[in-house]
């Protein structure tokens, strides 16, 4: 299956196996934006949180600021978010994904990496209101960062740096055989905003 085909040339596609991932270095917005000028806005305009979580019974904050914007509300590590209206912004950065993966999303979850220190834990994206194979669409603004995916089985990993105006789409059985994450980094790093759009099932 190859739910790209009629979008190769814009999408280049990631060969990995048990899944599909596909990459586009910079994607073009309608009002040609460009990168800055997009993490600006984005920080501003986002109602950002601290959310809590749980780990080895010890309640902390995350590592990193969250919000959850659109038409659908979601369970997401045992936290349900409750969406706010897509923003104008949102909603173009969401056109331009759109075109340039031929798929349709009602929802994206934006993390706020402020620095080097922030991280995002390995897990799947596959909260059973995605459906069965989901497709993921992470637009990144700000500085690169390296995103790790590890094999659920088999010892393997695949690295890819998120940098500036990139747009990575994780589909296929992905979410059931890999985990994703993002490390901190041991050098010093600027701010990153990573907006992933997901389609929730109502
Ligand atoms: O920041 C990233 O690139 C990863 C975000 C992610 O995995 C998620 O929001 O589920
Ligand atoms: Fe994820």
């Amino acid at each position: 299956m190859d739910l790209f085909s009629e979008h190769s040339g814009v999408l280049d596609a990631i060969t990995i196996e048990d899944g599909e991932l596909y990459f586009m270095p910079r994607l073009p917005l309608p009002s040609q934006q460009d990168g800055a000028a997009v993490l600006e806005r984005l920080l501003a305009e986002t109602a950002w949180r601290a959310e809590a979580i749980t780990l080895w019974g010890k309640q902390m904050l995350q590592p990193r600021l969250s919000a959850w914007y659109g038409d659908a509300r979601y369970r997401y590590s045992g936290m349900t978010l409750e969406p706010q209206p897509f923003t104008p912004l949102q909603l173009e950065i969401k056109q331009a994904v759109e075109q340039a993966s031929g798929q349709r999303f009602n929802s994206v979850l934006l993390n706020y990496y402020r620095d080097g220190q922030d991280s995002m834990g390995f897990h799947s994206d596959d909260e059973k209101e995605l459906g069965r194979n989901p497709v993921i669409a992470s637009v990144s603004f700000g500085d690169p960062r390296t995103f790790i995916l590890k094999h659920k089985r088999l010892p393997k990993t695949v690295k890819l740096a998120l940098g500036d105006g990139s747009l990575l789409v994780m589909a296929g059985a992905l979410q059931h055989h890999w985990r994703h994450g993002i490390n901190k980094e041991k050098t010093a790093c600027g701010p990153r905003v990573n907006l992933t759009f997901r389609q929730i099932l109502v």
